[in-house]
């Protein structure tokens, strides 16, 4: 059987990767999402298991020096990381993977499998991602500035990657992520 692809989905906070990922995910079955491990608190309504594992600090320590993580980074002072034995497993059962993470862990991720297909997710600007971070509520003060800082350097490193979806109207942009993610599991 043919392997997956490992698709990195990355850009700033705010941009709606989560929201046009999980809308991919309903319409392309060939597609698996790798669920990442993290030390941040749970946000009202993320399920453990299914959002994230959401582990300690410790744990996430033992793991790092395991050998688990096919990539792992800080972030906005928490620790996220992607579990590679999942991501193999789909990979062999020719599901394509798709990773949402942050810029660090993509360029690990580049480096480590230079087949990965790297895609693009932003905003059409920076005070769009501002309002929409500021809709979705989920950070005090202190963590959102902190990810409008990490945006802007993340919008910079556009040009590394290899397809780009910009979230500007809703439908259109469902539409052009679930035309990416088939083009890219269909090998164009
Ligand atoms: N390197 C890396 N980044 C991750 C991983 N999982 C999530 N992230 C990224 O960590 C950042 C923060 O995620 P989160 O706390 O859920 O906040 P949000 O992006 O504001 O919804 C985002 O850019 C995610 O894409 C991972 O396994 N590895
Ligand atoms: N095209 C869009 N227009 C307006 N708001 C959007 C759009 N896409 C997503 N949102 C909203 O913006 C917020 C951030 O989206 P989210 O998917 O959580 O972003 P990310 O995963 O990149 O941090 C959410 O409240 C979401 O409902």
């Amino acid at each position: 059987m043919r392997r997956g692809r490992l698709i990195v989905v990355s850009g700033p906070s705010g941009a709606g990767k989560s929201t046009l990922i999980r809308q991919a995910l309903s319409e392309v079955p060939e597609l698996a999402y790798s669920v990442s491990a993290t030390t941040r608190k749970p946000r009202e309504g993320e399920v453990d298991g299914r959002d994230y594992l959401f582990i300690s600090r410790e744990e996430f320590e033992r793991w790092i020096e395991e050998g688990r993580f096919l990539e792992w980074a800080e972030y906005s002072g928490n620790l996220y990381g992607t579990p590679e034995e999942k991501v193999e497993e789909f990979l062999d059962e020719g599901r394509s993977v798709i990773l949402e993470i942050e810029l660090q862990g993509a360029r690990k991720v580049r480096e480590k499998r230079p087949d990965a297909v790297m895609v693009f997710v932003r905003a059409p600007s920076l005070e769009e991602t501002r309002k929409r971070l500021e809709g979705r509520a989920t950070e005090d003060t202190e963590a959102m500035e902190l990810r409008m800082a990490t945006a802007l350097g993340e919008v910079a490193a556009m040009d590394e990657f290899d397809r780009e979806v910009v979230n500007g109207d809703r439908e259109r942009a469902r539409e052009d992520m679930i035309r990416t993610m088939r083009e890219i599991i269909g090998g164009k």
